[in-house]
């Protein structure tokens, strides 16, 4: 199988609010194309999410317009330490696997109270979000989008949920009923004309879900196939690719993987991507579900658990120079 599985998830988004929904022979096609794409490979595209596409072309405009702007406008919202790792990282600060990355970026990380309440040494991301005065709109707009999106990233985990336990709200609770996010605007100069050796360097992500909203003209993301080798996964205009992150690798026990990715811009065009990820609860112990334990039986190695705060913590001091 190859990284173009595809799923119109319509079912799934439509019937969000009805608990019985698990008894609709549509949602549970919906839910078994979701499993089997999870289970190979980790990455499939979604349609029929209900998202606007004026919406998605607008998020993805912002940023084009924002990276467009002299760097010491944008320096006005840079990110560092003191800002807790929120706001503007130019060309090369970001370091992926000890090398700079070709991509410029604007990192939001969801405003928790208790963070709030923390000293920067017990969470280093405490702070708050940083908006730019330009483009006029930036902020109302990229809120709007995190709300929609945290709409979506549960109706696609409780799909999830529905493959792994039959029951929608699996991960919900104490696990993800409170989710944590994370929203990235990225820009991606071509690779030719400069020296970097790649945009995004390979990885893994961090959380539960990534949701990519790409330049439907660029192909630049790139996918490790099961045989090991690069696939791209190529914009499908009106489409979100959709991966797995490694809290959902910790707690299906494996049963689904948090697939290595990398980001490779080898048009002549800038490109922009608006990567939404749907994470766990900030503070949620994560260790393999029961259920996925006795699927995967006891050959296959366990995972240690850990917290997700913790882990994207960590995470987050390497990648930045
Ligand atoms: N929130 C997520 N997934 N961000 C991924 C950022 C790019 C990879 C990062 N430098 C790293 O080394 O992890
Ligand atoms: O730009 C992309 O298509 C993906 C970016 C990515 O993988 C990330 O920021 O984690
Ligand atoms: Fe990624």
């Amino acid at each position: 199988m190859d990284v173009c599985t595809y799923a119109d998830i319509g079912p799934l988004v439509q019937q969000k609010a009805d608990p019985h929904m698990a008894e609709d022979p549509q949602v549970m096609n919906v839910v078994r194309q979701l499993d089997e794409a999870c289970r190979e490979i980790g990455f499939f595209y979604v349609k029929g999410h209900g998202v606007s596409p004026h919406l998605l072309e607008q998020v993805l405009d912002m940023g084009y317009k924002f990276f467009a702007l002299p760097e010491e406008d944008k320096l006005q919202i840079a990110m560092s330490s003191d800002t807790g790792f929120r706001g503007y990282q130019k060309l090369g600060q970001n370091i992926t696997k000890g090398q700079p990355d070709l991509h410029e970026a604007i990192d939001y990380f969801r405003e928790l109270e208790n963070q709030k309440l923390s000293t920067r040494k017990e969470n280093p991301l405490m702070g708050s979000n940083q908006w730019p005065n330009e483009p006029s709109g930036f902020r109302p707009l990229i809120e709007e989008y995190v709300n929609v999106m945290t709409d979506l990233g549960e109706a696609i985990i409780q799909g999830i949920a529905l493959a792994l336990s039959g029951k929608k709200d699996a991960f919900g609770g104490k696990r993800a009923g409170d989710p944590f996010w994370i929203l990235r605007v990225i820009g991606y100069p071509p690779m030719k004309k400069s020296d970097f050796e790649v945009g995004c360097g390979d990885h893994t992500d961090y959380g539960l879900l990534t949701l990519v909203n790409q330049d439907p003209t660029i192909p630049a993301l790139q996918v490790k196939n099961n045989e090991g080798n690069w696939i791209w996964a190529k914009p499908i205009p009106g489409t979100f690719v959709v991966n797995i992150g490694d809290m959902l690798k910790i707690w299906t026990n494996g049963l689904y993987q948090s697939t290595l990715h990398r980001v490779m811009n080898d048009d002549s065009k800038y490109r922009v991507s608006v990567p939404f990820f749907y994470e766990p609860n900030f503070d949620a112990l994560v260790e393999p579900l029961e259920i996925c334990e006795q699927q995967t039986g006891s050959a296959v190695p366990r995972f240690t658990p850990v917290v997700y705060g913790d882990h994207v913590i960590g995470k987050v001091l390497t990648n930045f120079g």
